[in-house]
């Protein structure tokens, strides 16, 4: 019986792929999150993708809830943004040269979100955060960031300690290669705590350059800001003279037209109050629609500073690529109020139905979500008070994801391989889509039940 298992496995093309892959690329992968290092087994090795599917190199279609980790927002190969990318391809792959399309996307960037009046295009979420951290030290003079436990912004070497995504993980408390007098000038504190804020700015504040945060935290699983929190950054931040950076690269065209600033911003000026700006803005992922672009955004007065005009460096060969730009730029356009809509729904129903599905099965977990984003936490410490930081994120019983997401994928459908990724939708989920997601939780709920550590 074994050993009919075992031939199965090995005749398993996703296994021959991955085998040869490890014989070519470190672990096998281009970035380490695709390794399924946490849930173990070997990864899918993708040969095409469309609307809410892909499919592996075994011919095998998988509902996909990971979406390219968030890009793939009108879901996989849209016809329209296909046919822009075909069309600019056409026309040449990359010039080295400004074009309008660059204009256009600043352009709409800007039209969604006002505060980010310039906008320098970059081709990776990493880039962008790493501009920002320049920027906020060119133009203060200070050398320190803060930065938050939990919160990942690429592998920028000042912003990976107790980084969340990949480096959660594989539980690596930072990277080894980042210096120490580089480390020496990250200050880490936990998330949701403003307290710690106002404590590091008492004793540090006049050195430090810059608070990063992820607009609403996605890397540890999904742990929302607590009303007033990135307020309250604003608040101390102004009144030390130093900048705000809200990572959007993953939140922004995602979880609404203008990210998740936008969300807050109409609340609080739905209640009343004059919301908040925060000085620079960073974007990826939907910005691309699935190409390499990101962008780095905020008020003339400040982007002014990056060269040409200023004094901090910063380039691309391949930075505004044309052929990137029109799948940005087309995948924006087509991004109406319907489609984010469309992903709130959707999200809604399967946040509800897993939690459902694993009260019905008797697992403790709690559910959270920031719009059309969410995760699952397991075990008693997150059932019972919500988790509001790494700490809390890393204390729950993640061995249960691991049966729960083997059983999905034996069910055919694709959640992202690690307790700490947010699970994606797109506006190609449809109901024929939901359905399968459905049917398939309540047997991942009882497997999460089963599981030992
Ligand atoms: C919030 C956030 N910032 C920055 C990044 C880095 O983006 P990239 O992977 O494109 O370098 C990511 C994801 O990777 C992210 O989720
Ligand atoms: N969590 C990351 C992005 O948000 C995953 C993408 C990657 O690092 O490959």
């Amino acid at each position: 019986m074994s050993e009919i298992k075992t031939r199965a496995v090995h005749k398993d093309p996703n296994h021959a792929a991955f085998v040869r892959a490890q014989g070519a690329i470190p672990g096998g992968v281009s970035s380490p999150v695709r390794a399924y290092g946490s849930v173990g087994g070997d990864p899918r090795f993708l040969a095409s993708a469309r609307g809410p599917y892909v499919t592996d190199v075994a011919g095998r279609e998988y509902v996909d809830l990971v979406c390219s980790w968030g890009p793939a927002l009108l879901g996989h190969a849209h016809p329209e943004v296909v046919a822009a990318v075909q069309e600019a391809a056409a026309r040449g792959l990359s010039f080295g040269a400004p074009t309008l399309g660059e204009v256009d996307l600043a352009e709409e960037v800007r039209r969604r979100v006002p505060a980010a009046e310039h906008v320098r295009l970059v081709s990776t979420g990493t880039e962008a955060t790493m501009t920002a951290v320049r920027l906020a030290r060119g133009v203060t003079g200070r050398p320190l960031i803060v930065k938050f436990a939990g919160c990942y912004h690429g592998h920028v070497d000042a912003l990976l300690a107790e980084a969340g995504s990949g480096v959660a993980t594989l539980a690596m408390p930072g990277s080894a290669g980042v210096t120490e007098a580089t480390a020496a000038e990250t200050l880490v504190l936990p998330y949701n705590d403003l307290a710690a804020v106002e404590a590091a700015f008492t004793q540090h504040g006049s050195r430090i350059a810059a608070v990063i945060t992820e607009a609403s935290p996605a890397n540890m699983g999904v742990v929302p800001p607590h009303e007033g929190f990135n307020e309250g950054l604003r608040r101390i931040t102004s009144r030390h003279g130093a900048l705000l950076v809200l990572d959007e690269v993953l939140t922004g065209f995602r979880v609404g037209p203008s990210g998740w600033w936008g969300l807050e911003d109409a609340a609080d000026r739905e209640s009343g109050g004059a919301g908040y700006t925060p000085d620079l803005f960073t974007f990826g992922k939907v910005i691309g629609g699935g190409m390499p672009v990101a962008a780095l955004g905020g008020p003339a007065s400040l982007m002014d500073h990056l060269a040409p005009l200023g004094p901090v460096y910063q380039a691309g060969t391949l930075s505004g690529n044309p052929v990137a730009v029109a799948a940005g730029l087309t995948t924006l356009r087509l991004a109406d109020d319907a489609v984010y809509a469309h992903v709130n729904r959707v999200a809604a129903t399967l946040s509800e139905a897993a939690g459902e599905a694993l009260s019905a099965a008797g697992v403790e977990h709690v559910v959270q979500r920031a719009g059309s984003l969410f995760s699952v936490f397991f075990g008693p410490l997150a059932a019972v008070s919500g988790v509001r930081d790494y700490r809390q994120a890393q204390a729950q019983e993640s061995f249960r994801y691991t049966a729960f997401f083997h059983a999905m994928l034996d069910a055919g459908v694709a959640l992202p391989p690690s307790v700490f990724e947010a699970w994606f939708v797109s506006a190609a989920h449809d109901d024929d889509a939901v359905n399968r997601i459905l049917e398939a939780l309540p047997a991942a709920a009882w497997a999460a039940a089963a599981a030992t550590a």
